[in-house]
Formats: C-alpha cells, sequence, structure tokens
C-alpha cells in the first residue's frame, strides 16, 4: 500500500476519482492539522501545504504535490534541503490566461478602457483626433496627421517574459492578432511557428525597447522578484503597456505607481499584485489607464478538471516509478 496524505481536505468526488487510480493507494484526507501532523508521519506522497511543521514529522515522505503553479508560498528551506520530490501545476492554464492578457491588449488598443469610464457618466466623446472628432477619415482641408490614439493591432509588437505554457500561449495569439512577438526566457529556445529565436533573460531591455505591450508570464522565483523597478519603467516606451498575469512580486508596486503617475508607461493591465488584495485607497484603482482584476486570470471551467487530471497525473507516475509530468525545481521555485 501507499499512503497519500492530503491536507487541507477536499471534496469527496474528487477523492473518489483520486481513489479509482488504485487499489493499492490509502488516501487520507485529513480535516484537520493535528490529523495531518499524525498521519503525516508514514505517508510517503503529500497534496496539498506542506508546511515545515509537518515536514518535520514526516518519516517517509517522497513527493509532495502543490496545488499552485507557483511556489513561492511552498517551499522552504527544509523542504529545499528534504530528498522529496516536488510538482506543481503549471501547464494548465495557457489558453484561458492568453485570452485574459490578450483581453488587456485589445482594451488598450482600442482604448475600450476609456469607453467604459465614459459609459458611467453617459459621455460621449471620441478619443483622440481634431476637436475631440476622430480623424480615421481624411479629407479636403482635413489635418491629416495620423491619429494615434487607437492603435492597429497589427502594427503593434508585444514581448512576453517567460515563454512556458501561458508565454508561449500569449505569443501565438498576439501573433494571430498579425503583431510582432518577442520573448525573453532561461530556458525555453523557441516557440515554434511563431519566435525562432527567444532572447536570453539578458536581453530584457531590448526587449523592453521594442514593445508596445510588454506582458510577464513568468513565475516569481529569487531571479525574477522586483525584476521591474524604475530602471525597466524607463527602458519601455513611454507609449507602452505592462501587463502582469505572472506574480505580483516580479513588479514593485511603488515604482510602477510612480511610471504610472510620470507618464514614463502609457498604462497598465494587472491581475496580479505585490500586494493582494490591492488596498482600497491604493491610488492605481482610480487611474483611468490601469484595468486591475482580482488575480482571476486562471478562472475558467475548464481549469479545475485539469487541475485534477494533473494531480492523477503525477500520482499515476508515482506509483509507476516514472517521471512526473510537472516536476520542479525547488531551488528555482519553478
Ligand atoms: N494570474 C494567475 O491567476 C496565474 C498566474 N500564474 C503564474 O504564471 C506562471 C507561469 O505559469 P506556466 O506558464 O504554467 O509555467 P511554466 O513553468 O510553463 O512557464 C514558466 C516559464 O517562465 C520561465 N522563467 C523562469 N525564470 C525566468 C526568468 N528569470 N525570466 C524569464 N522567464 C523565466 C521558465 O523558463 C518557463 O519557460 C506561474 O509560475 C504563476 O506564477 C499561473 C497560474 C495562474
Ligand atoms: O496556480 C497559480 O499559481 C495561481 O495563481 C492560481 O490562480
Amino acid at each position: 500500500m501507499t499512503k497519500l496524505l492530503i491536507y487541507p481536505e477536499i471534496d469527496s468526488e474528487r477523492i473518489s476519482k483520486i481513489q479509482k487510480i488504485s487499489d493499492e493507494l490509502s488516501i487520507c484526507n485529513a480535516k484537520e492539522i493535528s490529523e495531518a501532523l499524525q498521519e503525516i508521519k508514514t505517508a510517503e506522497a503529500f497534496f496539498g501545504k506542506i508546511t515545515p511543521q509537518l515536514l518535520a514529522v514526516a518519516e517517509n515522505l517522497k513527493w509532495v504535490q502543490t496545488p499552485t503553479a507557483s511556489l513561492e508560498h511552498y517551499v522552504f528551506p527544509e523542504l529545499v534541503e528534504h530528498p522529496c520530490q516536488l510538482t506543481n501545476m503549471r501547464g494548465l492554464f495557457y489558453d484561458v490566461i492568453a485570452d485574459h492578457v490578450l483581453g488587456f491588449v485589445i482594451c488598450f488598443a482600442r482604448n475600450l478602457h476609456l469607453y467604459i469610464w465614459q459609459q458611467t457618466e453617459s459621455h460621449w466623446q471620441p478619443i483622440g483626433g481634431q476637436a475631440g472628432k476622430p480623424n480615421f477619415v481624411t479629407g479636403p482641408g482635413q489635418e491629416s496627421e495620423v491619429d494615434r490614439s487607437h492603435l492597429h493591432l497589427s502594427d503593434c509588437s508585444l514581448g512576453v517574459i517567460g515563454a512556458g505554457s501561458i508565454g508561449s500561449e500569449i505569443c501565438k495569439r498576439a501573433a494571430a492578432f498579425g503583431m510582432t512577438v518577442y520573448a525573453v526566457d532561461p530556458y525555453t529556445k523557441e516557440v515554434p511557428g511563431v519566435i525562432d529565436e527567444v532572447w536570453e533573460v539578458n536581453r530584457l531591455e531590448d526587449l523592453l525597447a521594442v514593445s508596445d505591450f510588454v506582458v510577464i508570464a513568468a513565475p516569481h522565483t529569487p531571479q525574477t522578484e522586483k525584476m521591474f523597478r524604475t530602471k525597466q519603467f524607463q527602458q519601455m516606451k513611454s507609449t507602452g503597456y505592462l501587463i502582469n498575469i505572472g506574480r505580483g512580486a516580479i513588479v514593485d508596486l511603488q515604482d510602477l505607481t510612480s511610471a504610472l503617475q510620470n507618464s514614463e508607461i502609457a498604462g497598465a493591465g494587472l491581475d496580479v499584485f505585490e500586494i493582494e488584495p490591492l488596498p482600497k485607497e491604493h491610488p492605481l484603482w482610480s487611474m483611468e489607464n490601469v484595468m486591475i482584476t482580482p488575480h482571476i486570470a486562471a478562472a475558467s471551467t475548464r481549469v479545475p478538471e485539469r487541475h485534477l487530471e494533473t494531480m492523477l497525473e503525477n500520482l499515476r507516475c508515482f506509483l509507476a516509478g516514472k517521471p512526473f509530468v510537472t516536476p520542479a525545481d525547488k531551488r528555482q521555485w519553478f
């Protein structure tokens, strides 16, 4: 028998699906920490939030599966040193988060976020153009200078930080809209059919300089923490937009706020924040060039079943002694 401890507890429907994997599996779905502390002594596998307290009494632990893709809240020094293997939930959210990002991009390109502010006041006001009239058509005697307040997406470029499962899907969708696409990543070398050469991370400055939309799709790691400070905002185009669906800790919130207040960048689409929930009094809430979603970019009807399937697939691998489908590096946090 192999013992799997689950803590915090999950619903009985998922438990019965897990149990179907093998008759040789004994599952403990612990409700209370006292029960988890007792049961982890003999468990070989753990699904949930491992803590130093739990790990300290685990005598037989070989595998820990986290319930999230990101690992910053799951990794601690004793776990790094422990011989157990760690798996995460990456690779489940690629399409839905890419859709969310393209939603931000299209709103900014077409000013939909601004028109929604106007709509709340029944205010009919074309943005940009001459005397409030957009000059998408020029006639005799009219000013022919191009009005750049509504962007043509296929003239725009998008740069992604982290071309993993989510990042590469963002690249594919942006390319389908005719955008020029760039990415930096320490491991991914190409995005098939879209980017022949993903740049090394030391070319971040180059990516920031050429991208109209800069998208963070990387994990929070010791290397990415505060990757975006004032210097990086100054390296972006002043007409550029930042979109962050990776992790809040990658962007210094104060520096981002100042960059927006000083018009160093044109706007931001944010799903994740250094402080969550974003405090009610934070100045970002009232900036009309900022779109905020409350860490829900992964919300979707399909994600729960993918979540369970990833867990089951890793469990099958564990029982069969095969390599996991989502192995994670405890030192690198992804
Ligand atoms: N907003 C939300 O609700 C959600 C956010 N996420 C975030 O998205 C992240 C990525 O998820 P997946 O694409 O599924 O993971 P993934 O593991 O497939 O991709 C991560 C990519 O980031 C790259 N990377 C690592 N260090 C980097 C660095 N220093 N600079 C640039 N790239 C770097 C990796 O090489 C990898 O290609 C997660 O770690 C999590 O933080 C994930 C799910 C939901
Ligand atoms: O899995 C993650 O890292 C998430 O942010 C889920 O929303």
